[in-house]
This record gives structure tokens, sequence and C-alpha cells, in this order.
């Protein structure tokens, strides 16, 4: 079973939780991505809705879909938003960002009344860290914000290299609010909200991937005799 296709039952129990009229948070990533395909069916079917994209790589895709947008200054309260993560635990904290977009991630989740998060099974830890923890940087001082991260995560009982993200050509990866993203190595985070705590103590960090106490369910697509078998976490 490959993840691709657990990625896709996930997304199409998620499009389940969708009510007509619902102002929606759309997620990024390839898990999302599937999630507004599917949403753009029914969309195209009749459903009412309207959504917020977390990212210009979701805004084309919905845009493609045909499914309507909004803004937060025109709708500052969602009611669900349905997203992907780099790593899940038991309490429902996350890693997001491997795409580059926590931030706007992190702004429509904390707008939204409830968060659900879709993800295939690999994506279930009983310790944040394995995944490289992204944290989003102002590009001015970063030598400096690089020296006072690193010192932050010490100061968190965690340890590991830091690496400015590059793309595909090299250059370093620019976030669509034109940041830079640090990925930590840490392989294993004992106090996420510690962490999370001292991290946006530093100045010229604008995000951190950790995402505490906004998820408020899971769904998570597991291949059981070759097929997807969904478990749901929390209120999913
Ligand atoms: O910045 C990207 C997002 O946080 C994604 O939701 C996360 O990286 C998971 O992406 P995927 O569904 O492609 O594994």
């Amino acid at each position: 079973m490959s993840p691709a296709a657990l990625k896709r039952a996930a997304a199409a129990r998620a499009v389940e939780l969708v009510e007509d009229g619902m102002r929606l948070g759309l997620g990024t990533g390839s898990t999302a991505t599937l999630f507004v395909e599917l949403l753009g069916e029914k969309v195209r079917a009749g459903l009412s809705v309207v959504g917020v994209p977390t990212s210009e790589a979701t805004r084309s895709a919905a845009q493609a879909a045909g499914i309507p947008l909004t803004t937060l200054d025109d709708t500052p309260e969602l009611d669900l938003t349905i997203d992907g993560a780099d790593e899940i635990d038991p309490q429902l904290r996350l890693i997001k960002g491997g795409g580059g977009a926590l931030l706007r991630e992190k702004i429509v989740a904390a707008a939204s009344r409830r968060m659900v998060v879709i993800v295939d099974g690999a994506k279930r830890v009983e310790t944040l860290g394995r995944f490289p923890l992204p944290i989003e940087v102002v590009p001015f001082g970063l030598g400096a914000t690089t020296r006072a991260v690193a010192a932050a995560i010490g100061a968190a009982g965690c340890d590991g290299p830091l690496t400015l993200r590059r793309g595909a050509d090299g250059a370093p990866f620019l976030t669509d609010g034109g940041h830079l993203i640090l990925d930590a190595g840490l392989a294993r985070i004992p106090d996420p909200e510690a962490l999370a705590r001292a991290l946006v103590a530093v100045p010229g960090v604008v995000e951190h991937g950790l995402f505490i106490g906004l998820a408020t369910g899971a769904i998570v697509a597991e291949a059981a005799d070759g097929q997807p078998r969904i478990v749901t976490l929390g209120a999913a």
C-alpha cells in the first residue's frame, strides 16, 4: 500500500467532515492537496464552502479545483481546517513545515474552531523530533539568529545541527513570506512546550513548526492487509 494511497484515504475521510456553508482552512502539502482536489469535486457537485489557503501552492490548487476563496481579513474565524503534518504524537502535538508553509498554516489553524490533521500512519511517533524541526527566520541577522536559536535549543534540553534549507537550485529556500528556514535535526524533543517557548523568545524567529494545542483531531490512514484502515484521534 503506497503512502499516496494512504494519504488519499485520509483526505477522503476528511471530506466527510465538511458541511454546507463551512468556512475552511486549506492546508499545504501532498496530503492537503489531495483533500483540496476531493473537496473540489464536491464543490463542483453543489457543496457551498469558502476556503482560506495556507500557501500560494494551495491557492493555485484550490483555484484549479473551483473552490471559492476568502481571506482571514474578510473571514477572521473559520469552522474547520484540514491540514497534513510531518509528525504527530499521542497528545496531537505536531511538527509541520516540511513544505515551508508553517507560518500561514499556524495562523490559519489558530483562527479555526477545529483543526483536523490528515496523515498516513508513518507520521505517528511517540516522541516528536525524528523529522527535522523547521524554524522560520528573517534573513536579516541570520548568523546571530542562528547562534541564538542554537542556544535556545540547548536550553530546552535538545541538541542537533541547524541547517539552512535550500531549494533544488541550491539557493536558500524562501517561504511565501520571504523568510528563511533553519531545519533543526534534533532526533528527539523531550519537552516540546519548553522548546516552543524558547524559540519564540529569539528575536529574528518568525515561527517554528511545533503545533501545540492546535489540532483537535486527526485522521490517520494505516495499511492493514493491503487496505487503508482509518484510525481517528481526538475529535475527528
Ligand atoms: O509546510 C508544509 C506542511 O506543514 C505540510 O502539511 C507537511 O509538510 C506535510 O506534508 P505532506 O502531506 O506532503 O507530507
